[in-house]
């Protein structure tokens, strides 16, 4: 472990007094003596004024706080002054940084290095089993006026598509109750990070501060965290003030669960578009805490593309090039959980195709003048995916990409220092002995859960064998079409698409899937999940489709599809379509409909393939029209359903073409 030298460094003679650097004022280890371990001291102490006039003395434990640009020091000032950690660590997202967090991380017990040489420098950690997934029950936008959060919802009826607090409110529940010295005797990371290649045209920055070390390392791989930042954001750039602490001041009032201190009872998660400010507080679990993936890049990203006329999406952006060298680009939104990982790692099924990725969960969409289209730039730099069902079988790419410099959260460990977790039984045999991710033995195939359904992987997106060329082009890439999709066991057939745009935003308006890990929901219920946003939405859903709608206006639009991998046959309750490298089938289906070809026809829902128009060689026996059928039983009430679910959820803020949309498709299914 590094013990920082303590003292002041050199500095020039000429140093205003505002910035004058000082002594540590006391060795972070004396303060913290009630602690077994020792802590480095702080490297130097600083005087930074405040807005309001005051001049807080801040240890620095490493870097070099004059060299912050003044809106970044004044921001941090504010934090340490109502945090009060015991120092700031200016981080500069560098493999030697990384090394020494996660060396201190693994002596606490918290991180497990991999000693299985198929293995480089990857973790296991687990959590305490209260901090698994995202917590939308406490999860808030804060407006002043309520409804530029949520719709209007009918009288009686509890809003689903976003949770709005007041100012007010939110200024009791976080900066008065939580956050006060939430960050006593623990150290405050900054990590300064671009959503998108840095300086890019479609990108933006932010500002990270955390408590958690699990933190720094994630959002080193999710994102892009380089010290030219601060030189960026001195000079013309904005950037999105995101506020992370796990609630967990020192001394601890009892022992961490499993060395994963959080506080869940308390967690909340505060979204202030005006002010581009994140704060999240008793969480360190993905969604939650690192705060560039869901809050920024989706919720106030969308509220920001709103209003630069833009769109932040839950999406996936893959290539697929046919056997004839022809290259399409698409986007594809499912619900957590629902295959994006997956598809955008797609192995082809079908001769002369070829995938890559660019993205596998966040597409930021902005039309394109020079090519006359929409492109699409992935802000992330990291894959947080889905472990379990991940296999050589079925996602070849994503576990090769998982070899070198990952995290793995909540997934077991085998004797061997390897890992395991559902799926991966044709790989790790029967008998092998594990780690549950509760820390507990047993073996594999005894019948017990091992890893947690929402476990995950950290990995780096250049460690993906087939990420596209372009995957960093500032400019992103042309998107071809777009693609809804959810778990759909009933009634929902294989593929259909769109009628036209508006018809395509009433598609994603009435997004459904069924329940899944994701998120703290239980059961199988089939829920609604617009445009695969509904715990993403930044501001209210009725305005949301608005701008959907009013981007076909401006600029021509790609077509919209929908697909379903997860139809299940009636009688045997199985899946009734392969899915995985299969899906390739569909999606060329797709790119012959782009190209024109004569192979739809129409359906009350919209455009079906007609008879074997999807090539189904190879794959033996599939039951097509099962898979294909639209009884009208089911659509009638499902449409009944929507109906309701969009006139309760959205009310008077639902846009009249959709309302339109809506009687059309109602009339179509009458008459099947
Ligand atoms: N039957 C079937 N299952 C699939 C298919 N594609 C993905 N899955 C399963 O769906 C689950 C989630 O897949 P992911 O690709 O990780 O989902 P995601 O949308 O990226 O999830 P988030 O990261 O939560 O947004 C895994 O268990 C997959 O095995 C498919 O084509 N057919
Ligand atoms: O946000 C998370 O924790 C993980 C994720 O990608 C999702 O749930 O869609
Ligand atoms: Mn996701």
């Amino acid at each position: 472990m590094t013990i920082y030298e303590a003292g002041p460094r050199v500095r020039s003679e000429n140093q205003s007094d505002k910035f004058r650097v000082l002594p540590p004022s006391v060795a972070i280890d004396e303060r913290t003596r009630h602690n077994s371990m020792t802590y480095p001291m702080a490297e130097y102490d600083v005087y930074q004024t405040l807005d309001d006039g005051e001049d807080l003395r801040i240890s620095v434990m490493k870097g070099e706080w004059n060299e912050l640009p003044d809106r970044a020091r004044r921001f941090i000032g504010k934090y340490v002054k109502l945090l009060n950690p015991l120092a700031v660590y200016l981080c500069d997202g560098s493999e030697d940084e990384a090394t020494e967090v996660a060396d201190k991380l693994v002596e606490r017990g918290l991180l497990f290095p991999l000693t299985n040489p198929k293995f480089e420098n990857c973790y296991l950690c687990r959590t305490d089993p209260a901090d698994v997934a995202r917590v939308e029950g406490k999860t808030f936008l804060v407006t002043n006026d309520r409804y530029d959060s949520v719709p209007h919802t009918a009288e009686d009826v509890v809003g689903e598509l976003g949770r709005w607090m007041s100012t007010e409110t939110a200024t009791k529940e976080m900066l008065r109750d939580r956050m006060p010295n939430s960050m006593k005797g623990r150290v405050m990371y900054v990590i300064p990070f671009s959503m998108g290649p840095i300086g890019g045209p479609m990108s933006k920055f932010g500002i990270q501060l955390t408590d958690y070390n699990y933190v720094v390392l994630s959002m080193r791989i999710m994102t892009r965290v380089d010290p030219c930042i601060w030189k960026k954001i001195s000079k013309d750039s904005d950037f999105v003030q995101c506020i992370h602490t796990i609630g967990v001041p020192r001394p601890l009032p009892k022992k961490p669960i499993s060395h994963w201190p959080c506080n869940p009872e308390r967690v909340l998660v505060l979204h202030e578009p005006k002010h581009k400010r994140v704060l999240s507080y008793g969480s360190g679990y993905g969604g939650n805490s690192l705060l560039g993936k869901k809050c920024f890049a989706l919720r106030i990203a969308s509220t920001l593309a709103r209003d630069e006329g833009w769109l932040a999406e839950h999406m996936l952006i893959m290539s697929i090039t046919n056997p004839a060298g022809k290259e399409y680009f698409i986007c594809a939104a499912f619900p957590s959980a629902c295959g994006k990982t997956n598809l955008a790692m797609l192995c082809p099924n079908l001769p002369g195709w070829k995938a890559r990725c660019v993205g596998d969960d966040i597409a930021w969409l902005k039309f394109n003048e020079k090519t006359g289209k929409l492109h699409a730039i992935n802000p992330e730099a990291g894959f947080f995916g889905v472990a379990p069902g991940t296999s050589s079988k079925t996602n070849p790419h994503a576990l090769d990409a998982c070899m070198k410099n990952t995290i793995f959260t909540n997934v077991g460990l085998t004797e061997d220092g390897g890992i395991f977790w559902e799926g991966l039984e044709d790989e790790i045999p029967a008998g092998t002995k594990v780690t549950n991710w509760m820390g507990e033995h047993c073996q594999v195939g005894d019948g017990s859960r091992i890893a947690h359904p929402n476990s995950r992987f950290c990995a780096p997106a250049e460690n993906c064998k087939i990420i596209h060329d372009k995957w960093q082009d500032p400019e992103g890439v042309p998107i071809d079409a777009i693609i809804f999709g959810g778990r759909r066991p009933r009634g929902v057939p294989l593929v259909f698409e769109a009628r036209d745009w508006d018809h395509g935003v009433f598609v994603g308006a009435s997004l459904k899937s069924e329940a899944t890990a994701a998120a703290e929901h239980t059961g199988k219920k089939i829920m609604h999940d617009p445009m695969a946003m509904r715990p993403f939405f930044g501001y209210n859903f009725g305005q949301y489709l608005r701008h959907w709608l009013d981007m076909n206006k401006k600029h021509p639009m790609p077509r919209i599809f929908h697909v379903n991998w997860f139809r299940k046959d009636i009688n045997t309750g199985k899946f009734l379509w392969p899915g995985f490298g299969d899906n390739i089938r569909v999606l060329d289906w797709i790119c012959r409909r782009l190209e024109g070809e004569d192979i739809a026809e129409s359906s009350p829902i919209g455009l079906i393939p007609k008879p074997n128009s999807i090539d189904t060689s190879g794959l033996g026996d599939i039951d097509m029209e099962q898979l294909m059928s639209i009884p009208k039983d089911y659509w009638k009430e499902d449409m009944e359903e929507t109906r309701m679910y969009l006139e309760n959820q959205v009310g008077i803020d639902l846009p009249r073409e959709i309302r339109k949309q809506l009687d059309q498709q109602e009339d179509r299914i009458e008459n099947i």
